[in-house]
């Protein structure tokens, strides 16, 4: 690993647990049996210890919305063809895709970035970013470089860097590449040495013979790259996309800058997945939002050790979950911040007749 991402991996943090403590002590006093809220009293215990403040406050939010494209589009291994990552991050840029929506909805900003997107891409609210254009096909060699993968993880630490010092801290992870459930799944398959066909899933809505073939595609990239399943940078560079390392970049930086991390479906699952794996104290930082009906995501969420508070059969990506979970966050925090206590409301805490 190279020694800039050492360091940075290094200043991460665990959780405060002494504000996980006082934030359970103020639930357990508010007007309801202890526990009662069930994750949205968890969502605001790890709120309290992502930011070592009890009650904390949620400034400006983002999903940032990471698009590249895959070499190993040329194998036929999606329902549509590689042109609609540009086409569709001109979408995003003009606020008309269903992240877009949800965002507005949730009152967040996207922030779409290009980190390697297979065409010169130029908008004014686009953050250019491009690392190279498009992955190379993985079933034929490495998909990137060690360094590429190093590049574009650092730009997404960048990137929350940046973000954190405009005021935002509540951040949501989302995609666009066409062809990165095929990375994906790869990806998941050698990191948890799952059987492919448990790990390779429909993606945009292939058909069976598709499916299939793409199950033949992903065995062989990884017959023939040879990932070390022991190094998530490795395995991240042969069979990965720019998106997805850029995405594990900003999961590193929001926990670096004790800022929670929204994961969204399965493509943003396998960047956390690798960000575990470099970084196994990232994991405290993630908040997962949605089960995608993506197959493998279930699989890929217990691997990272998570559990999804949404099930709304979404498998889109872009961050469309991550943002649906926004407003409940939100809600865990107006929760310890409105809610009255029993000494305050004048309700009873204790049955007296028992105790004595
Ligand atoms: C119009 C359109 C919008 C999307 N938004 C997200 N995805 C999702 O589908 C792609 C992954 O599926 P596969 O691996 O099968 O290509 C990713 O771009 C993902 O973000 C979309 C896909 C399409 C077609
Ligand atoms: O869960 C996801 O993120 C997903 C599933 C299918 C296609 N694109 C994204």
């Amino acid at each position: 690993m190279p020694t800039s991402l050492e360091t940075m991996i290094s200043a991460i943090q665990p959780i405060n647990l002494d504000a996980v403590q006082a934030a359970s002590d103020h639930l357990d006093q508010l007007t309801k049996p202890p526990g009662s809220l069930g994750k949205l009293e968890e969502i605001a215990k790890q709120l309290a210890g992502i930011t070592g403040i009890t009650v904390p406050k949620i400034g400006k939010k983002a999903v940032i919305v990471m698009a590249a494209d895959h070499g190993v589009c040329e194998e036929g291994i999606s329902a549509f063809p590689s042109e609609v990552t540009q086409q569709m991050v001109l979408n995003f840029c003009s606020g008309g895709a269903a992240v877009n929506v949800l965002a507005r909805h949730a009152n967040a900003d996207v922030v779409c970035v290009d980190i390697g997107v297979n065409a010169p891409l130029e908008h004014p609210l686009l953050y250019s970013r491009k690392v190279r254009f498009g992955t190379a096909n993985m079933a034929k060699g490495p998909a990137m470089t060690e360094q590429e993968a190093h590049q574009a993880i650092q730009v997404g630490i960048q990137l929350v860097e940046e973000l954190a010092a405009q005021g935002y801290t509540l951040f949501a992870t989302g995609e666009m590449g066409i062809g990165n459930t095929t990375a994906s799944s790869a990806i998941l398959a050698v990191l948890t040495e799952e059987e492919i066909k448990h790990t390779v899933g429909r993606g945009t809505g292939i058909d069976d013979e598709r499916l299939q073939h793409k199950q033949a595609v992903i065995a062989r990239a990884i017959e023939l790259n040879q990932p070390d399943k022991d190094n998530a940078l490795d395995v991240l560079a042969k069979l990965g996309g720019l998106e997805i390392a850029g995405l594990t970049g900003v999961i590193l930086g929001a926990a670096l800058h004790r800022c929670p991390i929204v994961i969204d479906g399965f493509i943003s699952s396998a960047a956390a997945l690798v960000a575990s794996r470099i970084a196994p104290l990232s994991v405290s930082y993630m908040i997962a939002s949605h089960q995608s009906q993506e197959k493998g995501h279930e699989r890929l969420l217990k691997a990272i050790g998570l559990s999804p508070m949404l099930h709304m059969d979404m498998r889109l990506g872009e961050g469309t979950g991550a943002v649906l979970a926004f407003p409940i966050i939100e809600a865990a925090l107006k929760i310890m911040m409105e809610m009255a206590t029993f000494a305050s409301a004048g309700v009873s805490q204790t049955d007296n007749q028992t105790d004595s």
